[in-house]
C-alpha cells in the first residue's frame, strides 16, 4: 500500500536542521473554533498526489495563497517530495499569511514533529488508521509540548480506539480510505462518535462545489480542501 510505503520512506526523509520559523505558534484548533460564520476552510497546497490529482492550475503557491488568503482559516502543507511533490520551503513561504499552518506528512516521530515546528508548521497530521494508540499519545504530547496541535484524523470506524483526547487535539474524518485511496465516506455514522469526544471536528477530502452542500458541513468546525480550491473550483454554502 502506498501509505505504508510513505512511513516507510520517513526514516530517509531530510529533517530541517535550522529553525526557518518566523512567528510563533498560531494554534489551528483556536481559529477553527474562534471561525464564526460556519466551519473553518483549511486550504491544503500540494502538487501532486498518489489518487492521480496533478496541480496544473496553481503552480504559484505564493499566488495561490495570495487569491485565497481572505477565506481560509488555516493552510494545509505536504512537504513530501516523491508521492506529493512538496518541500519545507512551502510551509517556510506560507507564513507570511500569518494563518494555521498544517504539516498535513505522514508523521510517525518527534524528530518529524520539530522537524515540522522548524519549517513554520504550527499543527501535524496523526492517522489513526496507521498508528497505534501509544504513538499517537506520545507524538500528542511531544507536539504539544512544542505549542504544536494535532490533527488526529480517522477513517476506519475500528481506528477510533487509536484517539488519544488532548488540549491540543483537533479531530478528522478524512472521506478517503488511504489503504484503497477511494473516497469512502462515511461521515453520517462517525461524526456523533468523534464529537462526544467535545473537541472540534475536520471533514477532509473529496469536498467540492458539487457536494459540499450535502455533506452537512454546519455540523464541522473545519474543512480541510486541496484538489477541487487548486483546479479553480468556488467553494461556497
Ligand atoms: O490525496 C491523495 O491522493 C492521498 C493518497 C494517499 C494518502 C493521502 C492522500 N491525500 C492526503 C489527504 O488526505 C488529502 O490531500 C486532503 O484531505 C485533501 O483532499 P482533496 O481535497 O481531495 O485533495
Amino acid at each position: 500500500m502506498i501509505v505504508d510505503e510513505i512511513y516507510s520512506k520517513n526514516s530517509e526523509r531530510k529533517l530541517q536542521e535550522f529553525n526557518m520559523r518566523e512567528r510563533g505558534i498560531i494554534s489551528l484548533k483556536d481559529a477553527l473554533e474562534k471561525n464564526q460564520n460556519g466551519p473553518g476552510i483549511i486550504a491544503e497546497y500540494k502538487r501532486k498526489s498518489p489518487s492521480g490529482f496533478s496541480n496544473k492550475s496553481n503552480t504559484d503557491i505564493l499566488k495561490y495563497f495570495d487569491g485565497i488568503q481572505r477565506i481560509i482559516a488555516g493552510i494545509s502543507i505536504l512537504t513530501e517530495p516523491q508521492y506529493f511533490g512538496g518541500t519545507p520551503l512551502d510551509a517556510e513561504a506560507v507564513q507570511c499569511y500569518n494563518k494555521p499552518i498544517l504539516i498535513k506528512d505522514f508523521i510517525s516521530s518527534e524528530s518529524m514533529i520539530k522537524s515540522s515546528y522548524m519549517s513554520g508548521g504550527d499543527a501535524f497530521l496523526l492517522i489513526c488508521d496507521f498508528l497505534d494508540y501509544a504513538s499517537i499519545k506520545k507524538l500528542v504530547q511531544y507536539g504539544k509540548k512544542l505549542g504544536m496541535d494535532a490533527l488526529v484524523e480517522v477513517h476506519d470506524p475500528a481506528s477510533v480506539k487509536n484517539i488519544f483526547p488532548d488540549e491540543n487535539v483537533i479531530l478528522g474524518y478524512n472521506r478517503r480510505n488511504l489503504k484503497t485511496l477511494k473516497m469512502e465516506d462515511n461521515s453520517e455514522e462517525m461524526y456523533d462518535n468523534l464529537k462526544s469526544y467535545g473537541l472540534p471536528v475536520v471533514l477532509e477530502s473529496g469536498i467540492n462545489h458539487e457536494n459540499i452542500n450535502k455533506l452537512h458541513i454546519e455540523k464541522y468546525q473545519g474543512l480541510l480542501i486541496g484538489s477541487s480550491l487548486l483546479s479553480g473550483d468556488t467553494i461556497r454554502w
